[in-house]
């Protein structure tokens, strides 16, 4: 790909992946529908991203999009409309799905962002839609690797024996929000497969198809709710902001 010519007219329709397990949270419900100051991290997540109106709408991928126990999609106090839809057994599935409703809705532009990354900064999302919306390329949020690397002589285990250092220069670690042209994104996911394990960002299915997309710089406090030990980081960054506002 060497065009980076801007789309003239945008918009910019988000998707939630929201429809995964948690198994390495070891949580009793999944990691999105846990809460903070009587909030869900999946509810922060979405008025995180509403924080830009250029984003119109937010699709919001969950197990079962018809289960009572489900907040009401008007009860967000959010400006865009909130849509539920059902996700896949993958991540890639639940993004595909939230992307084709996006473009049958008219997107131009999706921006994917895990449920589980409630801290997402506004200027952070300000920076990754500028970005993604000027370059044909797309744009993702990433933070340089800081401390130094060591590859494992073998990959299981915590008592492995380093086999070599690993340089670090030019390497990022990938958050989300992810923004792209969502036609683009939507062949990239299907042709490399909802299901194909090197599948694990929007990025990955774009370079695919020949894309580079732009890393943007993201934020060391837009870390995803992975292990509990995130949990307990997120939670406190989230009441300190509440109680700051
Ligand atoms: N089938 C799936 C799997 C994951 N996700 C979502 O993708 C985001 C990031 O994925 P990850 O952290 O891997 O979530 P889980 O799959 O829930 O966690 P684990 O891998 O520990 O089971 C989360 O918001 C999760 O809900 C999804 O929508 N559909
Ligand atoms: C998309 C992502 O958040 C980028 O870091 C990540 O790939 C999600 O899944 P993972 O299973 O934690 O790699």
């Amino acid at each position: 790909m060497t065009s980076t010519e801007p789309t003239e007219h945008c918009n910019v329709k988000a998707v939630i992946p929201a429809a995964g397990h948690g198994s390495r949270m070891q949580s009793d419900i999944p990691k999105q529908f846990l809460t903070v100051g009587g909030k869900t991290l999946l509810q922060y997540s979405i008025e995180a991203v509403c924080a830009d109106p250029r984003v119109t709408e937010v699709i919001v991928a969950v197990s079962d999009p018809d289960s009572s126990d489900l907040p009401n999609a008007s009860e967000f106090h959010v400006a865009q409309p909130v849509t539920y839809i059902s996700g896949g057994d993958t991540r890639a599935e639940s993004v595909c799905r939230g992307v084709e409703y996006a473009v049958a809705q008219g997107a131009t532009h999706t921006l994917v962002h895990d449920a589980a990354r409630p801290c997402l900064p506004k200027e952070a999302l300000v920076r990754v839609i500028d970005s993604g919306t000027a370059s044909q390329h797309g744009a993702i949020l990433a933070i340089p690797v800081r401390d130094s690397l060591k590859r494992a002589m073998t990959s299981s285990g915590m008592a492995a024996h380093i086999e070599e250092s690993v340089d670090r220069e030019h390497l990022w670690q990938a958050q989300t929000p992810q923004v792209f042209q969502a036609q683009a994104l939507l062949n990239g996911i299907k042709h490399m497969g909802a299901h194909n394990p090197q599948l694990t960002d929007e990025a990955s299915a774009m370079q695919w198809l020949g894309y580079q997309p732009v890393l943007v710089e993201g934020a060391f406090k837009n870390v995803k709710v992975t292990h509990p030990e995130d949990f307990e980081c997120v939670a406190s960054w989230l009441l300190a902001s509440t109680t700051t506002e």
